[in-house]
């Protein structure tokens, strides 16, 4: 912001009544643009700005006769102020003219990727954020639009523009930054107050500088959203302890620490992770204690009605994620008569991964167990929870494997702001860390329930090791082998299914796998009498397996023993291999 600006704001806040400790300083940095120092050691220091100042939800209500959508149409009010040469008045009075001085001094730029040029938009590969762009544009557009067509001034060129941004929309990167986004904060250019770009800006200054209503207004809706001169010219520290009160007719900040001199005093905007911070602020902490990485998984309908109604399994939503005050949703969930809501859900469940929280971890893979486990599991059994953490481990891998993957190169060439690549980096490498962070903790885990639970697994080799005789005795009398003739085995899995078969007909086990046949008596009590549904790697196995004598064993045998041995064990992600369990409760 240039000098003068900035004095003329200060000057008009102080005309206005704003107040704040003294020794303080607003200066300009190279990144976080203007900060405010202390100029000596400052204990609790507080900023005050009188309601009257604050750009707020009554004005819009005022102006456009609505009472419904604040927020889009405190958007519209501040895209005015700034876009519209006509005076706008409400209640005789000028806001155009009593604004200005903030309205001037607004940031030219913001560094949301929102605005970021296709080769920038590059440098995000195919995280979270680089990949939902174009929806949050959408959203974007979808909330404009819903309110631009109530202005009956601007009705037919509001619907011109309603078409071309449109179709916009659905053009690649380089279209939409050339026709619409570069143009959000040129300053050469001027659109119509009420027009898309100027609703964009004006949601970009909301989306990083607003406040919540409720701290001045109990009454206020939780997501509704002020604007409050002066008291947004400071920065973010998670670290920095504050307060938000009224103080008789005004929104005040109270640092509850003392500051010493030449240091910065900083708002606390919550524990925001970068996605956030970047999306909403056009900024990244590094080493960010809040930073998350989002884990969308999408269920059935019946699957969520499911879970919800027979189970404890925490199904997050974003209000459990709420940590800040800027975080306007909270605790305004919707519960049906019902009383099982999923609609919140149809987008998906969301995760939020960390590096400090293992909690959402343990509820996607309750999930993931859930998913897994068979009509006669729960998804608290080990079989279950292993396979389970095994398709999340696998989930994981692919998600990794998206954020290598570099998007086409666009054509035209950009140049690229090395702030921009250096936030871009900074997130990317924090989304790597967490991801690479859970698939470590799932293989902690596996590696601790295997250690827990050794006598409740069976690998083929601990069972080759434990009944030497099999292969070499009993094997080749139960397939009736000549003595020259090898077995042809396609899998190690096949070694299962011949010995349960093997040991099923002689009977003779040893102690420590008595737990296997047992698993497979109860298993073949409930399922002998199953239709015969046979698959036909299943036929084309019991071919091999008996070239000389298909009638030994029947196919519904065998087709039972594959059955079993499916149903019992879990497939490791690392070596394909299967591993039998026993049916424990974790
Ligand atoms: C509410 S404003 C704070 C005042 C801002 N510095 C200005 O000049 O208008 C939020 C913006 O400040 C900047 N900002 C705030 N905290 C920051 C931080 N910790 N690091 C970098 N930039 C920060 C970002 O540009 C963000 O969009």
């Amino acid at each position: 912001m240039p000098p003068e600006k900035l004095k003329e704001l200060l000057n008009w806040g102080y005309q206005h009544g704003v107040q704040h400790s003294k020794d303080v300083e607003f200066v300009q940095t190279p990144d976080k643009g203007i900060s405010v120092v202390a100029k000596s050691e400052i204990s609790n220091a507080s900023f005050q700005v009188p309601i009257d100042i604050v750009i707020r939800r009554s004005l819009a209500e005022q102006l456009f006769q609505i009472s419904s959508n604040h927020n889009t149409w405190l958007k519209f009010l501040v895209a005015k102020l700034k876009f519209d040469s006509n005076a706008t008045v409400v209640e005789s009075q000028n806001l155009k003219t009593k604004f200005a001085p903030y309205i001037d001094a607004l940031p030219r730029e913001i560094d949301s990727p929102l605005v970021w040029n296709p080769m920038e938009l590059n440098e995000l590969g195919n995280t979270n954020l680089g990949s939902s762009l174009t929806l949050k544009l959408e959203s974007i557009f979808l909330e404009w639009k819903s309110a631009v067509i109530h202005l009956e001034e601007c009705n037919e060129d509001a619907r011109q523009e309603i078409v071309f941004t449109q179709q916009l929309l659905t053009q690649d990167k380089s279209s939409i930054f050339t026709n619409l986004t570069s143009k959000v904060f040129s300053s050469e250019l001027q659109f119509s107050w009420w027009s898309f770009p100027a609703f964009l800006w004006s949601h970009l200054i909301f989306l990083s500088r607003s406040f919540p209503e409720y701290v001045v207004n109990p009454d206020a809706d939780p997501s509704s959203v002020i604007l409050l001169p002066i008291v947004d010219l400071l920065n973010h520290d998670y670290n920095s302890k504050v307060e938000w009160k009224r103080v008789d007719d005004s929104f005040c900040v109270q640092k509850l620490e003392t500051v010493m001199a030449g240091q910065e005093i900083c708002n606390n905007y919550g524990g925001k992770g970068n996605e956030e911070l970047l999306s909403g602020y056009g900024f990244v902490l590094e080493s960010n204690i809040f930073d998350t990485a989002a884990l969308k998984v999408r269920l059935s309908q019946a699957v969520l009605t499911q879970i919800l109604r027979e189970t404890q399994i925490k199904l997050p939503n974003i209000s459990d994620y709420t940590t800040s005050a800027f975080d306007f949703s909270a605790g305004r969930e919707t519960v049906p008569v019902s009383g099982v809501d999923i609609s919140k859900y149809e987008d998906g469940v969301l995760y939020l991964l960390s590096q400090s929280n293992s909690l959402c971890l343990d509820w996607l893979l309750d999930m993931f167990a859930f998913i897994e486990k068979s009509a006669t599991e729960s998804y608290v059994n080990l079989r279950p929870r292993l396979q389970g953490l095994q398709n999340l481990r696998a989930a994981l891998e692919a998600k990794l494997a998206t954020f290598r993957l570099v998007p086409e190169e666009s054509q035209k060439q950009y140049s690229i702001s090395t702030y921009r690549a250096k936030t871009a980096q900074v997130y990317k490498s924090g989304q790597t860390k967490i991801v690479k962070h859970a698939i470590n903790e799932l293989k902690r885990l596996e590696k601790e329930w295997t250690t827990k639970y050794k006598r409740d697994m069976l690998t083929v080799k601990k069972l080759m090791r434990i009944d030497q005789t099999f292969l070499e005795v009993e094997l080749p009398a139960f397939l009736q082998l000549d003595d020259n003739s090898d077995i042809a085995l396609d899998s190690y899995n096949t070694l299962f299914y011949l010995w349960v078969l093997c040991k099923h007909a002689n009977g003779d086990v040893t102690q420590e796998l008595r737990w296997v046949m047992d698993l497979y008596d109860t298993f073949t009590e409930v399922h002998e009498n199953e239709p015969d549904v046979i698959d036909k790697e299943t036929k084309f196995l019991h071919q091999t397996i008996f070239t000389n004598d298909s009638e030994k064993l029947s196919l519904k045998q065998l087709a039972l023993a594959v059955k079993f041995v499916n149903a019992n064990s879990y497939t490791r992600l690392s070596k394909g291999e299967m591993i039998l369990v026993r049916n424990v409760n974790l």
